[in-house]
């Protein structure tokens, strides 16, 4: 999917920054996330990317301005952007593991006429699982609701962190189907180490180094340019083991 666009943006970013425990790990950081498909955020661990998207929705402090579709949105607190239409799924999953499947949808549910039959045709699985505690789930099914949830809200644009970390290959491939799916309906800036995921679903990509953007453009002209993935994320982006997560923060600094 190349969706490479000059199309008016749902996030516009400019000189985002913010410090964590007195460490600056998100500086001078500027993008656009297009109003349409996937745009990746990329980088080597540890260079900045889940505090970029907290920096962005306040979850940490932050100084810079956030746009979302027009209107500035960087003086305002989570909980106002998450009902603005930011959708948030973080890297760690989050569903609470003493409900049930359908109770965790349940929970997650802010628009008066919650998206369910989309959800419902996306996830099967979640259909048939609805009464089971989310805790037993496997990690792939639980972030299968952790996607729904987000899903099952008009959002204006989605923030998904890593969401085929720690996954098996086929499951992977389930998730990158339901995100391809998802990305039909609504924007999504999405973390991602693997890069055959990313080669599939994104249109655009930013990529940081220490904090701060090192690259923006095709995600596709990116993946295919051998050096500068070597140099940006440490490994070749030539069509097998396009898994990054060894490659330390450092050499790129
Ligand atoms: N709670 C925290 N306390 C102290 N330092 C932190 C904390 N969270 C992140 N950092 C530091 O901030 C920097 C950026 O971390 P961040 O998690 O944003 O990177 P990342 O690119 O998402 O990494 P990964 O790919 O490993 O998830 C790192 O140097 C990290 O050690």
């Amino acid at each position: 999917m190349s969706s490479h666009t000059t199309a008016k943006p749902i996030l516009e970013i400019s000189g985002l920054s913010a410090h964590i425990g007195g460490q600056q790990v998100v500086e001078d950081v500027s993008f656009t996330v297009p109003a349409t498909g996937i745009t990746a955020l990329l980088g080597r661990n540890g260079v900045g990317k889940t505090s970029t998207i907290k920096a962005l929705i306040g979850l940490i402090d932050r100084t810079g301005r956030v746009e979302l579709d027009g209107r500035r949105i960087d003086n305002e607190p989570t909980w106002k952007l998450i009902r603005r239409g930011v959708g948030y799924v973080p890297e760690d999953r989050e569903v609470f593991s003493k409900l049930t499947v359908a109770e965790n949808l349940r929970l997650a549910e802010r628009d008066a006429h919650p998206r369910r039959q989309l959800v419902d045709e996306l996830f099967p699985d979640l259909v048939k699982r609805s009464g089971q505690l989310a805790g037993t789930l496997s990690g792939g099914q639980q972030q299968m609701v952790s996607l729904a949830r987000a899903l099952l809200n008009d959002n204006k644009v989605l923030l998904i962190d890593e969401p085929t970390k720690g996954l098996a290959p086929k499951i992977v491939q389930e998730v990158a189907e339901a995100l391809e799916q998802a990305a039909a309906t609504v924007p999504i800036l999405l973390v991602e180490q693997n890069l055959q995921v990313v080669r599939r679903l994104a249109g655009d990509a930013v990529v940081l180094s220490g904090g701060r953007v090192v690259h923006t453009g095709s995600a596709l002209e990116f993946l295919d340019d051998a050096d500068l993935t070597q140099r940006l994320l440490g490994v070749h982006a030539d069509g097998e083991a396009e898994t990054p997560a060894a490659a330390q923060e450092g050499a790129a600094r």
